[in-house]
C-alpha cells in the first residue's frame, strides 16, 4: 500500500515536471512571437481611438491624427471600433497595450446568445422614423428602451418631412415631445433641417439606428459625402479584405462630431433586457414605479396598480402603456 502511494506520488511529481517545462516552453514561445511581431523596441505609450476592427487587428487614430494599424496585446479582450486606447510604436505598425473603461456600448447577442459589444464610448443614438415605411411606436419605443438601458442620450429622427404623409405623423411627435424626448425633423432628400442635425451631432459620437428604408443611409451620405471613398480605403489597409463589411468605422463628419456606422448597427435591435430595464427605459413609468399595492405588480389587471390609475388619468398614453406590453410579453426571460 505505502509503496504504491510512494510510486504514485513519484509519478505525479514527474507529471507535474513535464507540465510545469511544456508551459514554460510555451510562455517563452509566445512571448519571442510577441517581441517578434512586435519588432523588438515599442515607442512611447500615446493616447488613440480605434476607427475600425478586423479580428485582432485594428486601425488606431492617433492624438496628431495619423492612422496607425495596430495589433492588440495578447492578454487583452477583443476592442470594438470607438475603444479608447493606449497604443505603442513597433517597428511596422503600432500595439495596442490598454484600452479605457467605456463610458457607453452598444451590445448585440452573438449566436450562442452571448451579448457581444458593437461599438464603444457613443453618445446618442439616432432613432430615425419617416412616414413611410409607416413608422411602428412599439419599435421607436424599443429603441428608446435600448438607448435608456446602454445609457446613451436618444434623440429621435422624422426622415422624409418633404412627403405630404408626414402631417399624419403630428399626434405621433406631440406624444413624444410632451415626454420630453428631443425630436428633429429633417429630409435627407430636400436638405431640410440638415443645418439642426450637423449641430446636434457635432461635439459628439452618433449612431444612425432604425428600420430598413427611412432613409439611414440617405442621411449618413448627405453629411458624409465622400464615406463611400474611406470605406473603399478601408477594405485596401485590412489587406484581405474579409471583415470589411461587418466592422462598424467611426467617422469623423466635416460638421464636427463623430459618426459610427455600419450595416450592423443600423440595424441595432434590443437586446436581452430584463422587465426592469424596459419598466425603466419608459421614463414617464419612472416615478410611478415601486407604487403599485403589490411589489410584483405586472400592470395588468392588478387592483391598486399606479400605472393603470396613470393610464386612466391620462397621464400615461395607451399606445405607450400598449408598446411596454408588447415589449415585455416579447422578454425571453
Ligand atoms: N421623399 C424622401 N425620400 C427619401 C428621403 N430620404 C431617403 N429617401 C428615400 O427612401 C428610400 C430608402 O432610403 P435609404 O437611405 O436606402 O434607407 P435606409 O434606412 O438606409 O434603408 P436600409 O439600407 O434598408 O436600412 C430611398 O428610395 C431614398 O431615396 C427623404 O428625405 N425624402
Ligand atoms: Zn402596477
Amino acid at each position: 500500500m505505502t509503496n504504491k502511494r510512494h510510486l504514485t506520488r513519484r509519478q505525479q511529481f514527474r507529471i507535474d515536471k513535464i507540465q510545469s517545462e511544456r508551459s514554460e516552453r510555451a510562455q517563452r514561445k509566445q512571448a519571442k512571437t510577441q517581441l517578434a511581431l512586435e519588432g523588438g523596441e515599442l515607442g512611447e505609450e500615446q493616447s488613440g481611438r480605434v476607427i475600425a476592427h478586423f479580428g485582432q487587428a485594428m486601425e488606431v487614430e492617433a492624438a496628431d491624427g495619423q492612422m496607425v494599424r495596430c495589433h492588440l496585446r495578447a492578454n487583452l479582450p477583443p476592442l470594438v471600433t470607438g475603444d479608447k486606447v493606449i497604443w505603442r510604436q513597433a517597428a511596422s505598425g503600432g500595439v495596442v497595450v490598454a484600452c479605457q473603461r467605456r463610458s457607453s456600448e452598444l451590445c448585440r447577442p452573438d449566436n450562442s446568445g452571448r451579448l457581444r459589444p458593437l461599438a464603444a464610448n457613443i453618445d446618442q443614438l439616432i432613432i430615425v422614423f419617416a412616414p413611410l415605411p409607416t413608422p411602428h411606436a412599439n419599435l421607436l419605443d424599443r429603441y428608446l428602451v435600448a438607448a435608456e438601458q446602454a445609457g446613451i442620450a436618444p434623440l429621435l429622427l422624422l426622415n422624409k418631412a418633404d412627403l405630404p404623409e408626414a402631417g399624419m405623423l403630428a399626434p405621433m411627435l406631440s406624444l413624444y415631445r410632451s415626454l420630453k424626448f428631443p425630436l428633429l425633423e429633417v429630409s435627407a432628400r430636400a436638405g431640410q433641417g440638415m443645418d439642426a442635425l450637423q449641430k446636434v451631432l457635432a461635439d459628439k459620437a452618433s449612431v444612425f439606428v432604425g428600420q430598413s428604408g427611412v432613409g439611414k443611409s440617405s442621411l449618413v451620405n448627405r453629411l458624409l459625402p465622400d464615406a463611400g471613398r474611406a470605406i473603399g480605403e478601408l477594405s485596401g489597409t485590412a489587406g484581405k479584405g474579409t471583415h470589411k463589411t461587418s466592422s462598424a468605422r467611426l467617422f469623423h463628419l466635416p460638421s464636427g462630431g463623430d459618426l459610427i456606422d455600419s450595416p450592423g448597427i443600423r440595424e441595432f435591435d434590443l437586446a436581452h433586457v430584463s422587465r426592469a430595464a424596459v419598466e425603466a427605459g419608459f421614463i414617464e413609468f419612472r416615478e410611478r414605479l415601486g407604487q403599485c399595492r403589490f411589489r410584483d405588480c405586472k400592470h395588468q389587471t392588478e387592483p391598486g396598480c399606479a400605472l393603470l390609475a396613470a393610464l386612466a388619468e391620462g397621464h400615461i398614453s395607451e399606445q405607450r402603456m400598449h408598446s411596454y406590453r408588447q415589449i415585455v410579453a416579447g422578454l425571453r426571460a
